[in-house]
């Protein structure tokens, strides 16, 4: 588990990338009395990345960079910070740290950015200081810090239960080409279930673990055009009624001829499957031109979780 360090100069550096997520099936059960929803989702780790970059430091400090890097938070409530923090009390470690993130995941998008910025500073700090923590001690710091979270450290397809943070892997084969539309103002993913529990009802009816089992099928024979038909999400009605203006960039990417389309998690990013990386650059180009996104991007998926990166950008 431990990994050296990479030398630049004479500095350390160690760089862990880390990817985002789109919900393909997202069955969510009745509030609890923790404020938590029981969930049945199939999790697709999708080729937006964050990198964690973690150089030497007194105490634990952060920067961040990238187009959203403001909407950050950068003090000791930031998922990265919290998450180095986690560590090094767990392994009993008083070194400093330097964290820096280079985001291209949405903030507040539903696709898992803070999430998967608290995965690769695990996996980081883990490897700077040289902790040697084994997959599943690092899965439970994981869970501690976000239920999206475990997944960012597993990435590829898993099924996930409980908060979303118990994990199966799921067999898939073939790569799906996805088309992000993204909106500048994020939601709150509390927002989000909140107004699932205020629509009471609005879930699918179908919750338990059978749920997924067409969208399972589809994946495991690599049926893109299948996959499309069954992507599900419970939350986006609660989505449509806090930011209405998604409705157009769904029907927007219907029409383009999209296999599928749906709100991402907790929105308010729409994610639309494409026939081929050439189908995803049309619908891209036309969600762009019909102005119901503030941002479009292009991705495949699945791809593994956060990993050590050998070589440093320049
Ligand atoms: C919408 C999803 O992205 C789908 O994967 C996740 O369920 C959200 O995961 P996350 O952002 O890591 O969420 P957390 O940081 O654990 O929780 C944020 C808030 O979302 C709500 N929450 C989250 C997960 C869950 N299973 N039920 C919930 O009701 C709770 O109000 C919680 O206070
Ligand atoms: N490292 C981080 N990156 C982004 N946001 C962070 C981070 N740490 C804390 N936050 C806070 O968390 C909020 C949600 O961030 P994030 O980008 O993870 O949302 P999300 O993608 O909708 O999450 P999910 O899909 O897991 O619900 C942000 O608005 C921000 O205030």
């Amino acid at each position: 588990m431990t990994q050296p360090r990479v030398e630049i100069g004479s500095q350390p550096e160690v760089r862990v990338r880390a990817p985002g997520k789109v919900n393909l099936g997202l069955r969510v059960g009745a509030r609890e009395p923790d404020g938590y929803h029981p969930l049945v989702t199939v999790f697709q780790a999708v080729s937006v990345y964050e990198d964690v970059v973690a150089t030497p430091g007194d105490g634990l400090t952060l920067s961040v960079s990238g187009p959203q890097a403001h909407l950050v938070p950068t003090d000791e409530t930031n998922l990265a910070l919290r998450a180095a923090r986690a560590l090094a009390e767990f392994a009993g470690i008083d070194d400093g740290v330097h964290l820096h993130i280079e985001k291209s995941v949405p903030v507040a998008g539903g696709m898992a950015g803070g999430s998967a910025d608290a995965a690769a500073a695990l996996l980081a700090c883990d490897a700077f200081w040289g902790a040697g923590l084994s997959r599943d001690q690092l899965h439970e710091l994981a869970a501690g810090l976000g239920s999206d979270v475990p997944f960012g450290l597993v990435g590829h397809t898993a099924i996930g239960s409980g908060r979303g943070d118990v994990l199966t892997p799921a067999l898939s084969r073939g790569e799906y080409h996805w088309v992000f539309a993204v909106r500048d103002v994020g939601l709150s993913t509390a927002r989000v279930y909140a107004e699932f529990d205020a629509l009471a009802g609005a879930g699918s009816g179908a919750f338990g673990p059978d749920s997924d089992l067409e969208l399972l099928q589809a994946l495991r024979a690599g049926d893109a055009t299948a996959l499309g038909r069954a992507l599900r999400n419970d939350l986006q009605p609660a989505a449509l009624e806090l930011a209405p203006e998604l409705a157009e960039t769904l029907a927007a990417a219907d029409d383009v001829g999209a296999l599928g389309v749906l709100v991402s998690g907790s929105g308010p990013t729409v994610a639309a499957l494409a026939r081929s990386r050439a189908h995803a650059q049309v619908i891209g180009a036309a969600l762009t031109a019909a102005g119901v996104a503030d941002t479009v991007l292009t991705a495949v998926g699945p791809v593994p979780g956060a990993r050590v990166i050998a070589s440093p950008s320049p």
